[in-house]
């Protein structure tokens, strides 16, 4: 059977009844919630042109519905949610700014919690991007057959020179970050703290537990959570003198150095008054104690979550343990920069595809734990697809993409990138709710885009710009993640399950087609694309995703494919934004998303 969709939008009324009652659905669960706390903070959200470009490939009959749907939204914007613990407050990259007369005055896309407006003129900056012809995307040419794969020599020494490249499996990330003393006493956090000795992230044991937090010198005023966005790096340091600061030369980065890794990201944090610094996230948090441990959920790369009762409200929650950097021989050692960013950014998102932190609590046997209480669903889609008999039917399929599409848009129009999206990383509970976690690797990026890490994204999801070595970067990876996760959704099984970072490449290129400057340009020019990679000139995605099926396997119309392929373009530059594909005609198709009320349950795992 031919999997051709009907557009809802021309030949069936009653098709775009349902459709509408599952979007204005989730959108009234949207509002209800919003208007019951009556908690939600009023975000200035960038327009699509400001979100990340102005490629012209939106389409005209859509652009009107996002005009009204806009409108409304508008119109029906929540009110400002009260602040769960402290804001983010991302600083301003002083060197891009354009002469700010005073702080008070900058203009800033990282003003998350706030609402600060952020001037279109200011972010254009950032997001202008080259219009491409859309049948460039991916260079799709159908192929006889594909070429072999057989390099003359190991492919590793020629893409990465004499670094071997390690193999990086599933959840194995290979940087971790985490907050040493030296540079928490130049960050924001640092005012009012005593002494170095008594840094709320480092961890000593000649200190006396109860002071490693210092709670005593944190005042009311001086709550704000303060996490730098880009920060160039001081060559002089801030002390620590560790982190490795990386030349880059040519363009306009060329006068400055920056960052090679996250964990520079807050090196070099402008000093601060008294008034903007330190840090209350953990004055007045409850005991652990005051939950009952249930079972281990899951241990992962950053903390081992538990699910547990509170035993004040009954209610069943997650618990997430931070895990410390124990090794006091390792001169960066304490609070994972990554938990903080976690912390900071979860407890600053308020949205029904995003899980929802409830609060931090502190303490159990050893005095210094942290952890994160949020709320607990039953599932995650890796091992929910694991343990499924049967996998998603389409309309399920969209039911999840929806959401998941719903949550990455509020947090692309808030200017963060996950940069971790994978099914394990996408919780889902018994009412058909699906909710993105794990902010571990998140972060905000800004305008101009700057240079960051490519060592984010597990590497099963991680786009080939970033295995490519491209440090520039910003929604576009996560919206890769997102297209690999839709063919597992489809499918049941991972689409690029790559060994090594080069097998990796050679998994999407044989699928996706090599590369060439005509099908991305630029891409010659990206740190690793020096390498000889075997030429498969066609794009063999649509065999993976048939239109018909004879043998009763999963079948994907040409508006699933087109959506698919639009997000899995090797280009960056012409792969799909989130509004895109949330406004994609797959969605208007029958079969339509299926209601999350009509979402199947599944037993809870053991
Ligand atoms: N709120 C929650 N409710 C239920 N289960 C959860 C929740 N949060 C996390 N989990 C489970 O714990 C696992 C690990 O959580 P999380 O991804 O946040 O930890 P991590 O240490 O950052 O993991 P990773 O190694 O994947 O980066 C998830 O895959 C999920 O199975």
């Amino acid at each position: 059977m031919a999997a051709g969709g009907i557009d809802v939008s021309r030949s069936s009324d009653a098709a775009k009844k349902e459709y509408n009652f599952y979007r204005n659905g989730s959108r009234d669960v949207y509002l209800r919630q919003s208007s019951r706390d009556g908690e939600r903070r009023q975000i200035k959200r960038p327009n699509d042109h400001d979100l990340r470009r102005n490629d012209g490939r939106h389409r005209s009959r859509l652009a009107s519905e996002k005009g009204e749907q806009r409108e409304k939204e508008e119109v029906q914007r929540p009110p400002e949610k009260k602040r769960k613990f402290s804001p983010i407050k991302w600083d301003v990259d002083q060197k891009v700014s354009k002469a700010p007369a005073s702080r008070e005055k900058t203009k800033s896309p990282f003003t998350l919690p706030t609402t600060n407006v952020v001037s279109n003129q200011d972010v254009d900056v950032a997001v202008t991007r080259k219009t491409y012809p859309k049948d460039q995307v991916n260079g799709v040419v159908r192929s006889p057959e594909p070429d072999h794969l057989t390099p003359e020599q190991p492919l590793e020494a020629r893409l990465f020179g004499e670094h071997p490249v390690d193999d990086l499996e599933e959840g194995q990330l290979e940087e971790e970050q985490v907050i040493d003393a030296p540079l928490i006493k130049t960050s924001r956090w640092g005012p009012g703290l005593a002494s170095p000795k008594e840094e709320l992230i480092s961890r000593d044991d000649n200190v006396p537990k109860a002071s490693r937090w210092n709670r005593s010198s944190l005042t009311p005023e001086c709550g704000e959570l303060v996490v730098s966005q880009e920060q160039h790096c001081n060559s002089s340091g801030s002390g620590s003198g560790h982190h490795s600061v990386e030349k880059l030369s040519g363009g306009e980065n060329s006068d400055h150095e920056y960052c090679s890794s996250d964990s520079n990201e807050l090196e070099n944090e402008e000093p601060v008054s008294s008034s903007q610094g330190g840090m209350n996230m953990l004055l007045g948090s409850r005991s652990v104690n005051g939950f009952q441990k249930l079972n281990k959920i899951n241990e992962g790369t950053y903390g081992v979550v538990y699910r547990a009762r509170d035993e004040k409200t009954k209610e069943i929650v997650a618990l997430k343990k931070i895990k410390m950097k124990e090794d006091k021989m390792e001169e960066e050692y304490g609070f994972p920069l990554t938990s903080l960013r976690e912390i900071n950014i979860l407890l600053s998102c308020n949205h029904p595809s995003i899980v929802n932190v409830k609060e931090v609590v502190v303490g159990g046997k050893n005095d210094g734990d942290v952890y994160m209480v949020m709320e607990h669903l039953e599932h995650d889609l890796k091992g929910l697809m694991e343990r499924m008999k049967q996998p998603f039917s389409t309309s399920e399929v969209k039911c999840l993409m929806l959401q998941l599409l719903e949550g990455m848009h509020y947090l692309h129009t808030n200017w963060i990138i996950h940069r971790d999206l994978k099914p394990s990383n996408l919780l889902m509970d018994n009412t058909g709710k699906l909710k993105i976690c794990d902010f571990g690797m998140a972060r905000q990026y800004g305008s101009p885009i700057k240079p960051y890490t490519q060592m984010v994204i597990t590497q099963w999801y991680r786009p080939p710009e970033l295995l490519l070595g491209a440090k520039q970067y910003s929604t576009e990876v996560d919206m890769w993640s997102i297209g690999c996760i839709m063919a597992e959704l489809l499918s049941h099984k991972p689409l690029f399950p790559g060994k090594s970072e080069l097998d990796q490449l050679q998994k999407i290129f044989a699928v996706l087609g090599t590369p060439s400057e005509a099908v991305w340009p630029g891409f010659s020019s990206l740190p690793n694309a020096k390498a000889k990679f075997p030429t498969q000139p066609y794009n063999q995605l649509r065999k993976k995703f048939p239109a018909i099926s004879f043998v009763g396997g999963q079948i994907l119309s040409e508006r699933g494919f087109d959506l698919l392929n639009g997000l899995l373009t090797l280009d960056p530059e012409k792969r799909l934004t989130v509004e895109e594909a949330l406004n994609h005609g797959w969605f208007r198709e029958v079969p339509l998303p299926k209601s999350q009320d009509f979402m199947p349950t599944f037993p809870p795992k053991r």
